[in-house]
């Protein structure tokens, strides 16, 4: 594990970044204490064991596929195959590992899709995303030209995840640590900040949207994404209890409302620039993820309600400057 930060270290011991380095080694050696009695042991064990290959390509510009399954024996499938399933369930993806599928939970490349045509250029820039899952969207930052890009999550499974994938494509450009957006300091350094699916999980919404704030160079580009109802600039829904069996759900704003909130803490040429309901086909069980899933969520005879009865999952994508 210290290697994996040591490189992440020397990366930004150089760049506007640099003051990072005052807070950051000591809060993930914290991390690292307290992982050791946890799953990450096991998992690390996994990442150890993981067969040294070697892909003969590598796209994650329009996928995220490293290798292809002439590269690899059936053998080394199958061992392959194995110790991936260990990291169950994979949520965020797909990933094609040596012609492995991980069809992961979500469709996470379509959520790409959607917000894509509408945020600046990457090419050259420091990027942040926060609350980044296994990475998916990390990859494909790259394939943008993104210079460095940096994602922060607290999942302790996600960072193996990544690290699975990392091991294959061990870009130095391309990081993810285990923190919450509550550990960052004001980085004020980064040309794009992604958040997408974690605004709702904040108990403190305005709070969480001055932290990203805060990590953004003056000019810099925020790029939101989040659960939304239909309303006015007066509407959120706050759940009683769970919303789509969620229980960590605070507040679902209308896009008007959301708008309102970003001008607040200071955001200016605010745009929505998508709102899509979830499709069952975007968010489903799979052989990689074999728990309930969006179809469980909801309620059985409509499909717009969720199982609690609130407006099913419909997300939007803002797009703001510092
Ligand atoms: N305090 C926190 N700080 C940062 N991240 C957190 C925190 N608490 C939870 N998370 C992380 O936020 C992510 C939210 S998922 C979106 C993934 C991706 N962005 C996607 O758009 O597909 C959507 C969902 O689960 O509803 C999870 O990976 C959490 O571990």
């Amino acid at each position: 594990m210290n290697q994996w930060f040591n490189q992440f270290y020397q990366h930004i011991a150089c760049t506007d970044l640099s003051h990072w380095l005052n807070t950051l080694p000591g809060q993930l050696q914290h991390w690292q204490d307290q992982a050791r009695h946890g799953d990450m042991p096991k998992w690390q064990k996994v990442l150890n064991n993981l067969p040294e290959l070697t892909p003969s390509n590598i796209d994650v510009r329009t996928q995220v596929a490293i290798g292809q399954a002439e590269d690899i024996s059936d053998g080394e499938r199958k061992q392959l195959t194995h110790l991936l399933k260990r990291f169950m369930p994979w949520r965020k993806g797909p990933f094609s590992l040596f012609g492995i599928d991980i069809d992961t939970e979500w469709r996470s490349d379509w959520k790409w899709d959607r917000v894509l045509p509408h945020i600046s250029d990457l090419s050259h820039r420091k990027v942040l995303d926060i609350g980044c899952g296994s990475g998916y969207h990390l990859w494909r930052m790259r394939g943008e030209g993104a210079e460095l890009v940096v994602g922060i999550d607290p999942s302790d499974l996600f960072l193996c995840q990544f690290q699975a994938i990392k091991q294959y494509h061990p870009d130095p450009a391309v990081h993810l640590l285990p923190l919450g957006v509550e550990q960052l300091p004001a980085l004020k350094a980064f040309d794009t900040v992604f958040s997408m699916g974690v605004l709702y999980h904040r108990r403190s919404p305005i709070d969480f949207l001055a932290q990203l704030r805060a990590q953004l160079r003056p000019g810099g580009e925020l790029v939101l994404e989040t659960l939304v109802v239909e309303g006015d600039i007066h509407t959120v829904l706050m759940p009683e209890d769970r919303y789509a069996k969620m229980r960590n759900v605070w507040y679902i704003p209308s896009t008007d409302a959301l708008q309102l909130w970003l001008r607040r803490v200071g955001f200016k040429d605010i745009r929505v620039v998508d709102t899509d309901q979830t499709s069952l086909a975007e968010q489903r069980r799979t052989s990689w993820m074999e728990n309930e899933s969006l179809a469980d969520f909801l309620d059985p005879n409509d499909v717009n309600k969720t199982i609690e009865g609130y407006p099913a999952p419909l997300r939007a994508v803002l797009v703001a400057t510092a």
